[in-house]
């Protein structure tokens, strides 16, 4: 790392709100990643290879017939079990009468996370069997799973006959997991039935880092005896996808999702193009700019159809730096409590950029003719977005329309043409609002009554649940508000996890943001959990404009080590506090109406709040907790 900086401070990469220049020496790009390790680039490249070709966890039986079964023996064998390297995915007594029990396991192999071969499990009932002999009298036994052909499966459409598919080879029942999809109720039951590869082929991140295949196989029922043909390669979808600059995190290439690293976070107040994080929903689309035509209809508007050519010469060009956010930034932190069902991505799904193009107002008022007027007298609620690649998404039309809002129709970004990847020809700038409404790839416009259709606005996708929320039947989705504007988020990017330090004073250095451009007030740090506080100083970002702060603020301090702390591991924890201070009146409001002492979720001493415990929630969205990193401090 320390090449990594010397080389970096070398080329320069510099713009600012005050300065607009932007000065890209393109040589920095190849250099600052080469100076990452070439260790860490060779396992970032083998881990985003080896993730593509994750097999489901195929999983086997075994079962055990009990003489004399007892209260306990169950979990005794389980345990049992576990000793001879298998991972349990599931252990129940099937059938039990008043002496005799048949207990069945659904194993996998501890090491590989995968089925076992013919031979390990023979091997391992051998094992187990002499193991359990000793806890009861009875027998052990390999079972294959029961066989379904693809007719079966296409028996089982409903909940009431039990919605099946199948994987490869292997047949699942879906029917209580419909509801709790993150890809939607509508889109999962496309596959009622019938054989998901095709639909999975399209949509492969649920064979990447996720959690899907995981989930997939804890609903096995069977094995399926006339598994489709392999996948033909050259009709992937993702083939014409752009390169990829191999300095990302990737946790999916198909499509692709990759976050910005934190050893380039701060190198550049406007990050890099080529290291941006990149959240796909689909494969990149291909467009012919000159063919490119942008539609702008609904109520309330005349509908209006224009080139890239027409925005470029029709409107004034504006500029607006913001800092993109995915609502699933930092959800790494709550699957440690417990598993969400998404990317576990860490704090570097978010960027920061100079967006050049046209204020969607100036398109909507001044050429689809959506005045004020227009949006009272037609009920206008929501701007819907409809990206080349199906994605959809919608942002309600008081932000659309604000002076102060600064959404953007953008076509350039840090000061070059948008790339492809990042929504090439045309893509929107929604600043201060969760990442996936600044939809890519935009070809159509919809002043509308009615928010978006689809999983990313209706589906539980965006939509935040208590952390009692674990099951989804029988829960309204609709009448749960779709997330918009982010909270308060504050990350230390410098030292690094698990580092060593031996000065008396640890430089430490990061970023903060929040959502609807409020700005960042303060930074606090402290080394003892909370008790004592020091002051950041701001950087870059501190300065921007009262309630439109869209782009993050980098902050550095200088923390002096208690003698108490030295020779010891230290964990530093900070926390932001933006224009609004919300959290820090909600404390006081608590203490005051409070006699006892107020529960870990309220007692919130900060605008960020203090556990990720109370933040927990399904889908694993809006966690901003206080950000604590680990090292160690050496004396000399
Ligand atoms: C049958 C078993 C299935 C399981 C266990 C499953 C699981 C999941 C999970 C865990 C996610 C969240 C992924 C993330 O946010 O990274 C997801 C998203 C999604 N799923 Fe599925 N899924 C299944 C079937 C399907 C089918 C058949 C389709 C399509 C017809 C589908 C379409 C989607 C879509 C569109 C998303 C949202 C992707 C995104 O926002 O990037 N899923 N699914």
């Amino acid at each position: 790392m320390a090449i990594s900086r010397r080389l970096v401070q070398r080329f320069q990469w510099s713009a600012s709100l005050r300065d607009s220049r932007i000065v890209l020496d393109r040589t920095w790009l190849c250099l600052s990643a080469a100076a990452l390790a070439w260790s860490d680039y060779e396992s970032r490249r083998r881990s985003r290879q080896s993730f593509c070709e994750t097999e489901p966890g195929r999983s086997s039986i075994i079962k055990f017939r009990v003489d004399n079964d007892r209260p306990g023996l169950l979990s005794e064998a389980t345990e049992v079990l576990k000793k001879q390297h298998l991972n349990i995915k599931d252990a129940r007594i099937s059938t039990a009468d008043d002496s005799r029990a048949e207990h069945v396991y659904i194993v996998q192999d501890k090491l590989s996370g995968a089925g076992l071969s013919e031979d390990r499990l023979a091997q391992a009932v051998n094992q187990v069997r002499e193991a359990l002999r000793q806890l009861a009298a009875g027998d052990c036994r390999a079972e294959p799973w029961p066989r379904y052909c693809s007719a079966d499966v296409a028996k089982h459409t409903t909940p009431e006959q039990g919605i099946w598919v199948s994987y490869k080879d292997g047949v699942y029942d879906i029917t209580k997991f419909v509801a709790n999809h993150p890809g939607g109720t509508d889109k999962i039951m496309l596959a009622a039935g019938k054989a998901i590869d095709p639909f999975w082929r399209i949509y492969q991140q649920h064979t990447g880092r996720g959690n899907a295949l995981e989930l997939l196989e804890s609903m096995r029922i069977g094995d399926l005896s006339d598994p489709p043909q392999a996948d033909d390669r050259s009709s992937c979808p993702f083939s014409t996808d752009p390169e990829r600059h191999p300095g990302l995190i990737f946790h999916n290439n198909k499509p692709c999702n990759a976050e910005l690293p934190a050893e380039l976070m701060l190198d550049a107040w406007l990050t890099p193009n080529p290291v941006w994080f990149i959240r796909h929903h689909h494969p990149v689309p291909i467009m012919d700019h000159d063919q490119y035509r942008l539609v702008v209809d609904g109520v309330g508007t005349k509908s209006v159809t224009l080139s890239l050519e027409d925005l470029k010469s029709r409107f004034l060009k504006r500029e607006v730096v913001a800092t993109l956010q995915c609502g699933g930034n930092r959800r790494s932190e709550l699957d440690q409590i417990e598993k969400t069902s998404g990317i576990p991505w860490g704090f570097g799904a978010m960027s920061t950029a100079k967006w050049g193009g046209v204020y969607l107002r100036e398109v909507l008022q001044h050429c689809a003719g959506l005045s004020h007027e227009n949006v009272e007298a037609f009920e206008v609620k929501h701007i819907i977005f409809k990206g080349l690649d199906s994605m959809e998404a919608s942002i309600p039309v008081q932000k659309a329309l604000s002076p102060y809002g600064d959404v953007l129709l953008a076509y350039e970004m840090n000061g070059e043409s948008l790339p492809k990847e990042h929504g090439a020809p045309v893509r929107i700038i929604v600043p201060g609002v969760v990442g996936v409404r600044n939809v890519k790839w935009v070809g159509k416009i919809t002043a509308s009554q009615e928010e978006a259709q689809g999983p990313w606005q209706r589906g539980i996708a965006y939509k935040g649940f208590s952390p009692n929320v674990k099951e989804l039947t029988g829960i309204d989705i609709e009448k749960i508000p779709s997330m918009q504007d982010l909270p308060v988020q504050s990350a230390i990017v410098f030292p690094k996890a698990g580092s060593t330090v031996e000065l008396d004073d640890i430089e430490v250095k990061g970023f903060a943001w929040s959502g609807g451009g409020r700005g960042i007030v303060r930074v606090d740090l402290s080394l003892d959990d909370g008790k004592t506080w020091i002051t950041a100083d701001l950087q870059d970002g501190k300065d921007q404009a009262y309630n439109r702060a869209w782009a993050w603020t980098f902050w550095e301090a200088s923390v002096p080590v208690p003698d108490s702390l030295k020779g010891k591991d230290i964990t530093i924890l900070c926390r932001a506090v933006d224009s609004a201070y919300s959290s820090l009146a909600a404390k006081v409001r608590v203490q005051v109406v409070a006699e006892r002492p107020p529960c870990p979720s309220m007692s919130q001493r900060g605008t960020q709040p203090e556990r990720p415990e109370p933040l927990w929630n399904l889908r694993g969205l809006n966690c901003n907790c206080w950000h604590r990193v680990s090292i160690r401090h050496q004396d000399d």
